[in-house]
């Protein structure tokens, strides 16, 4: 339906329209439009100066009325007038109660009001016509398969497999708990003349995830207009966004920033955010950006762990570890691998309880004390006498994991161009795949670092001495 829409046009206004329907609905622009920049038109829309702009002298540069503002709380508000978006919203439950899911079901109705072929459905508000100035986005997730194997090797092949399934899970929930709506089975489902489609879910999660800010004091919400605003980071961000004492949106000047007229008034989407993140949440990478950040690289519980499935069953934590870079060095961390790296021998015990309910249940001990929670496994490994015993099995561990993920990437250097692919993502897949294998060449590095330390550490000499003695052989840290 929404790429129908916007091919057709009943989904689509350009974007010279927009101060019309910002002036209409009280959203006031100074010294600023909106539109895309000469040079720069890939990068779509964007804030440029009217005039030269310059810090200390500027009234807000936007202000955005507090009721324009798509949030969890002003959809609920819509809601109490708009009886469908409420029955859609209620059949859902909980997820129509978490701000994805309203903001989703929200876009959602405004496409349905838009299309000529449904009648009677939703009240038309300010926002329906808004949504129709947003352009499709190039997310991974609309990447063909050829486009996302040259991804291989970099972590977010994985994320993306993983956001796919998430949305199918999404959509199929959506279907079965909205299809008993008369008009929701007539126009959403009907085999023959339905009009969504899991494409529409996937769209609707793009225009959320590449256009959504957290707010302060809202929460995270779209903001119509400031969601213009491109993205540039640490000292190069122009501008500022938050809201006013009366919960206004406002999009404001940095300090101490100077902005020459036709100049660009960026925001930041994140300065944290790593390489990965930026291409799966937005499409892009900012020119210059020169490492990966951060990553978050996933792992196995070996095989020959007679304990495996077990550690599966407990395990509340995502099975991976991130990296990250700090002071010039890529630094971990992970609550997961303390799992990975204890065994029965050091104390972990699993036992079969039956509940009153006559299920059994797997519990799980360290060292005679019940692990609800294995996200608190490393504080109590941390006041054990073999911390630093643990440490070294999983500096191993990440080193073998890293040397793995490198030779993967390895072996991708230079992907043959199939005749289809585009080049936004055999650009941006050829980008991540030298930053992430930068990123863990130094990892191995920052790790070695790291054995060699805590192979000189007492605990660890008295551990290797008394095992050679009592077993006479090398031991295996891995
Ligand atoms: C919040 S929207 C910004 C407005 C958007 N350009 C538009 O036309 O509606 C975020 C999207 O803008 C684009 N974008 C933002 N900053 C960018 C940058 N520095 N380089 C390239 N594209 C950028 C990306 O497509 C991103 O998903």
């Amino acid at each position: 339906m929404i790429r129908r829409g916007r091919a057709e046009g009943w989904l689509k206004r350009p974007i010279d329209g927009l101060p019309v329907w910002a002036r209409f609905h009280g959203v006031t622009f100074h010294n600023i439009k909106v539109g895309p920049m000469p040079g720069l038109e890939h990068r779509g829309s964007t804030v440029i100066a009217e005039r030269d702009l310059s810090d200390g002298n500027e009234d807000p540069l936007m202000v955005v009325p507090k009721d324009l503002i798509i949030s969890r709380t002003n959809i609920e508000l819509l809601a109490k007038s708009d009886r469908h978006l409420a029955q859609v919203l209620e059949a859902l439950g909980d997820f129509g109660r978490t701000t994805r899911g309203s903001v989703l079901i929200f876009l959602l109705m405004q496409a349905t009001i838009s299309c000529p072929e449904i009648k009677d459905v939703g009240l038309i508000n300010p926002l329906t016509e808004y949504i129709k100035f947003l352009p499709h986005e190039l997310l991974p997730t609309f990447w063909s398969e050829d486009e996302q194997d040259l991804l291989t090797g970099t972590t977010l092949k994985p994320a993306i497999r993983a956001k796919f399934n998430s949305l199918l899970r999404e959509f199929e929930t959506v279907r079965t708990d909205t299809e008993a709506i008369d008009w929701c089975k007539k126009y959403w489902w009907d085999e023959e003349d339905g009009h969504l489609t899991f494409e529409d879910w996937m769209e609707l999660d793009a225009i959320y995830r590449s256009r959504a800010l957290e707010f302060p004091g809202v929460g995270d919400c779209m903001v119509p207009c400031v969601d213009m605003a491109n993205h540039a980071s640490r000292d190069a961000t122009a501008a500022l966004y938050e809201t006013d004492d009366n919960g206004n949106g406002l999009l404001l000047l940095r300090d101490s920033k100077n902005i020459a007229k036709d100049g660009e008034v960026t925001i930041t989407y994140g300065d944290d955010k790593g390489a990965c993140e930026y291409i799966f949440s937005y499409g892009f990478l900012e020119d210059g950006m020169e490492t990966a950040r951060t990553m978050f690289v996933d792992l196995d519980i070996p095989d020959d762990d007679p304990l495996k499935p077990a550690k599966i069953f407990i395990t509340t934590v995502a099975p991976g570890f991130r990296l990250f870079e700090q002071d010039d060095h890529v630094r971990w961390e992970s609550d997961f691998i303390w799992l990975v790296v204890i065994n029965e021998e050091d104390g972990l015990d699993f036992r079969i309880r039956q509940t009153i309910d006559g299920q059994r249940e797997i519990q799980a001990f360290w060292k005679e004390q019940e692990l609800n929670d294995t996200s608190n496994l490393r504080k109590s490994l941390q006041e054990d006498p073999l911390w630093d015993v643990y440490q070294l099995r999983a500096v191993v561990l990440l080193q073998n994991r890293v040397a793995d993920q490198k030779d993967v990437l390895r072996e991708m250097a230079d992907p043959e161009r199939g005749p289809n692919i585009r080049d936004g993502p055999w650009n941006l897949a050829a980008r991540l795949r030298t930053l992430e294998l930068d990123m863990l060449h130094k990892a191995g590095n920052d790790l070695e670092d790291q054995k060699t330390t805590l192979l000189q550490s007492e605990t660890i000499q008295k551990y290797l001495g008394g095992r050679e003695e009592e077993e006479e052989d090398q031991v295996d840290f891995t």
